[in-house]
């Protein structure tokens, strides 16, 4: 498993500047670069990433997805005045010329395929690269949309020849549609063309029909291009989240890249004058999370938009902290999807319900007889409660967004721990051990005694379990204060030590534990006071015990074909997860599981974006090997295998719909359809 992030950033693409005045054009500086690498460098973020130099595109890589003649022009500039630069850029809509251009726009590819060469090559797990001019709007035979040479379209074309890919993804969370790219790949089913954008109906820039949700492929190609539209400004984490959760995890999973590069825009963050949007920079630390867990952790991440500096810089070095392994920062903000965000994501489900197999049992039943577009849901102009009340009133006001943005981090990038992860030194974990996990010392049986009396004391009898005990709460300890990122023990009665460690977490102050538990729970803590909130796992209905707001008993016994349980993890843990907002996630793997090692790995992998990244695994002491797979995971060793993707099945689908009917008033991120007639 290859391990470091690169960082590919050439003073050079700074060049390319606007000679005249276009109020259309003036937002892309040079600074977006230079400001972005100060910030990278000012969190000492720059050195702890393998430096990657960039290097010139060359024609022939070029000419991979635009014509000679759309090179020959662009080539033709390096040697025009001004009068004549700005005659050329007027054949475009929205693009400069300046006699740099094309030397920086030959860097911008040069440096994006550098990129995926350090990424399949082995040399690092991912990266970034800081490029301008950006690529997503330039198209076969056109500049537009500031960018000249599309770098990602040519990024994908290049991996598919160089590498023999045959399924790459492309996430687009800029703002903007990324129509060049989807033109380039609307019949390629090879490419996976995902992008949420600014639509607002078709009035926002480049107000395209073909921007909007139905918008799918053409031929071969149908259902490779998914166009998340937003109607409204004003999107939010909660937002975005949705549409990870409830359009592109789904799909991704399912289509299983073998490579993930990122049309990396930051306009759809806060205080961006294009986007106008409300996203907070840590959200792209939980998006870049999620896709880190696809194609084994091969994920390129090529910047395109963002206009406001200080949002710009924060957000980069939120997404760069990721890449590097660092723990996710608390998501802020209210976890609930507005109307409009909720009715796109319908709409989109609905729209590719015939092309994914994760879908094919969802119920987009009452648009599904529905046959024209027209009658999909447009935003009725919805109650205003449900539109996000905008943090600040107008991004245009850059001094106010940078005081939101001061305030708003500081309490974000918190220290990296010095050590991931601390283990009871079980049998099996001398497997892992790196410079990453501690042993800690056992607690001595007197201390264990004192600590459990108060409960549960007549269930510890015996010796192994009071050593078990005590070393458990020893890591909760250090988990608490921040000693370790995460910890992992092996117990003899994994039911009882999750017990414990639910009951102790709480004493210790944790407010929202979270408790996922996979197996036979046997004794279940009282979670009236909504101090934790626990999904049991299990094989059958628990003895009479329903779900309730905090406790969910999820039936699943686990396929035999393979891996079936990404349903499970994106339409229900994660949504009441993130709804819930835990400070600290407690995962316990008791005896006789129903959910294999691949099952279990995927819940762990995506988890770990919540309470700040802190966890405590409790394995039953005879899963030797899932322990140790958990702990690869934990330390951040590897990215899981996922095992073959299986469907859900009907009768799963329906499983996860109920829980998701009955409680998405109380966690709202479950939220993906709007129920007809309101
Ligand atoms: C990859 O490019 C990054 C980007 O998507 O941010 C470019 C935005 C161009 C925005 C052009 N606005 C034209 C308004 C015309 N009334
Ligand atoms: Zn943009």
């Amino acid at each position: 498993m290859a391990s470091g992030t690169a960082l590919i950033y050439d003073e050079e693409m700074t060049t390319h500047k606007l000679l005249w005045s276009d109020p259309i054009c003036d937002i892309e500086v040079p600074e977006r670069l230079s400001s972005s690498y100060e910030q990278l460098r000012s969190y000492h973020l720059v050195e702890r990433c393998v430096h990657v130099p960039a290097r010139e595109g060359s024609e022939e890589e070029i000419l991979l997805v635009h014509s000679l003649e759309h090179l020959e022009v662009a080539k033709s500039t390096q040697t025009m005045n001004e009068e004549e630069l700005k005659r050329v850029s007027e054949n475009y809509d929205a693009f400069f010329f300046h006699p740099s251009t094309y030397r920086c726009a030959r860097l911008a590819v040069g440096a994006t395929l550098q990129l995926v060469d350090a990424v399949m090559s082995g040399k690092v797990r991912n990266g970034m690269a800081l490029v301008r001019p950006p690529g997503h709007h330039s198209q076969r035979n056109a500049a537009n949309g500031f960018c000249l040479f599309n770098n990602v379209a040519i990024a994908a074309e290049y991996a598919k020849l160089k590498y023999g890919l045959q399924r790459i993804l492309i996430v687009d969370w800029d703002v903007h549609h990324g129509q060049g790219t989807q033109y380039i790949f609307e019949e390629d089913p090879s490419v996976l063309y995902f992008s949420w954008h600014r639509y607002e109906h078709q009035e926002f820039w480049p107000s395209l029909k073909e921007s909007d949700y139905d918008a799918v492929g053409l031929g071969k190609g149908k259902g490779f291009n998914i166009n998340l539209p937003w109607n409204k400004v004003g999107m939010g984490n909660s937002d975005y989240l949705a549409a990870f959760f409830h359009v592109l995890l789904p799909t991704a999973f399912e289509f299983d890249p073998e490579l993930v590069i990122v049309s990396s825009g930051y306009d759809s963050g806060i205080g961006d004058p294009e986007g106008q949007m409300n996203a907070t920079p840590e959200v792209f630390a939980h998006l870049t999370h999620f896709l880190m867990q696809l194609a084994n952790g091969k994920l390129c991440v090529i910047l395109e938009g963002g206009y406001h500096l200080k949002s710009l810089g924060e957000s980069v070095c939120m997404t760069v902290k990721t890449l590097l392994g660092d723990p996710v920062p608390q998501v802020s903000g209210e976890m609930a999807p507005c109307l409009s965000a909720v009715e796109s994501i319908q709409n989109v489900r609905a729209a590719h319900k015939p092309y994914w197999k994760w879908l094919a049992y969802e119920d987009t039943s009452f648009l599904q007889n529905l046959s024209t577009k027209s009658h999909f849901l447009k935003t009725a102009n919805s109650n205003p409660s449900t539109e996000h009340e905008s943090k600040i009133t107008n991004n245009n006001d850059t001094v106010k967004v940078d005081r939101f943005l001061e305030l708003h981090m500081k309490n974000i990038l918190f220290p990296v721990p010095p050590i991931k992860t601390a283990t009871t030194g079980c049998e099996g974990s001398e497997h892992f051990l790196s410079e990453h996990v501690q042993l800690v010392k056992e607690m001595d049986k007197t201390e264990v005694e004192a600590l459990v009396s108060g409960f549960y004391a007549d269930l510890v009898k015996d010796n192994k379990t009071l050593l078990s005990l005590g070393s458990m709460f020893v890591i909760l300890d250090k988990i608490l204060k921040k000693e370790v990122c995460n910890g992992i023990a092996t117990s003899p009665t994994a039911a009882l030590s999750a017990a414990v460690a639910l009951r102790h977490s709480v004493r210790l102050g944790f407010q929202r534990v979270l408790c996922v538990f996979v197996g036979d729970m046997q004794m279940i803590p009282n979670t009236e006071d909504g101090k934790m909130l626990i999904i049991n796992i299990c094989e059958k209905e628990q003895s009479g015990k329903t779900s309730c707001k905090h406790y969910f008993s999820l039936n699943w016994k686990e396929d035999a074909e393979g891996n079936d349980f990404f349903s499970a993890v994106l339409g229900f843990i994660l949504p009441v997860a993130y709804s819930y907002q835990p400070n600290l996630t407690v995962i316990a793997v008791g005896p006789n599981r129903n959910l294999g090692i691949s099952g279990i790995s995927l819940l762990v992998a995506l988890i770990q974006g919540l309470a700040e990244s802190r966890i405590f695994a409790v394995i039953e002491d005879t899963e030797i090997s899932l322990m140790q797979n958990v702990a690869k995971l934990l330390v951040g060793a590897s990215t899981p295998a996922f095992g073959i993707y299986v469907p859900p099945t009907q009768e799963k689908v329906n499983r996860i719909k109920a829980l998701r009917d009955q409680f998405q008033q109380e966690w709202k991120m479950l939220q993906c359809s709007v129920k007809e007639g309101i």
